[in-house]
């Protein structure tokens, strides 16, 4: 069986500081998202996972989104250069993080930049938003360290939401699920598209078989999801929501077994 482990980052006590490009600013409960955020990981170790936390940040507004720091494939760990200036910053413990997993590390450098929530992965293909926070210099650079081990990396627009992953995820057989008016040009997975009815909806984590992890404010998708036969597993994040935020960004996934 894959490996199931997961790193994970706490909230900054100035979560209320992060960054909001698409969506209104609002007044976030910290003590509200530390229990979210605890509720999250508890979710991942029901589900089997382990889990390290990331050395926190707390100069870093956006840490908890730790995703952001990184794309990991087979072995490789791909250190993110972040888009954001407040956010380069992050990239430091979260490598220190990997490398202590085994990882073999490379890096997206200038004038590249790439988040890794605009990196969605599936069965050897890599598709890559450019948009906001990912540039062309980061797409080339993500092809290049990655076609040795196979990837095919495809870049697609993005300029509805922050990152590829705010508009789609994968479900466990490959289908690409995303809110139909979030998403640039869903014929990229003709064939393979599913339009959900809530823009939370969009993002689901694979736990292991049919098991996704989604959050609480897509009851209609996740009922979508459950018709088709899996099983969903929901989690409040109203707070790192209001960061905008999501279920993808607040853990890296690590299921292979390095080296
Ligand atoms: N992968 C993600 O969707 N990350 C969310 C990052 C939210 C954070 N406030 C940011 O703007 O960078």
């Amino acid at each position: 069986m894959e490996s199931r482990h997961a790193l994970v980052r706490q909230p900054s006590s100035r979560l209320g500081d992060g960054l909001v490009t698409h969506i209104e600013r609002s007044v976030v409960d910290v003590d509200l998202a530390w229990r979210q955020w605890r509720a999250y990981v508890d979710a991942l170790h029901a589900a089997g996972w382990t889990t390290t936390e990331v050395e926190p940040a707390d100069e870093h507004p956006d840490a908890v989104f730790v995703e952001d720091t990184m794309v990991v494939y087979g072995d490789l760990a791909v250190i993110a250069r972040p888009g954001a200036d407040s956010r380069r910053g992050e990239t430091v413990a979260a490598e220190a993080a990997v490398r202590a997993h085994g990882y073999r590390v490379a890096r997206i450098e200038a004038p590249g930049t790439l988040d890794g929530g605009d990196v969605l992965k599936h069965d050897g293909r890599v598709w890559v938003g450019i948009g906001g926070r990912t540039n062309q210099a980061g797409v080339e650079q993500l092809r290049q360290l990655l076609a040795p081990l196979g990837a095919e990396v495809v870049a697609v627009p993005v300029t509805k939401v922050l990152h590829l992953k705010s508009a789609v995820t994968a479900l466990p057989d490959g289908t690409v699920v995303g809110h139909p008016p979030l998403v640039d040009d869903p014929d990229v997975w003709a064939g393979h598209f599913l339009g959900v009815p809530e823009e939370s909806g969009a993002h689901v984590v694979l736990l292991g078989g049919s098991t996704v992890l989604m959050a609480a404010s897509a009851p209609e998708s996740a009922a979508l999801f459950r018709d088709r036969g899996l099983d969903v597993v929901t989690v409040d994040i109203s707070e790192l929501e209001k960061m905008e935020g999501c279920v993808t960004c607040l853990s890296v996934r690590l299921r292979g077994v390095p080296g």
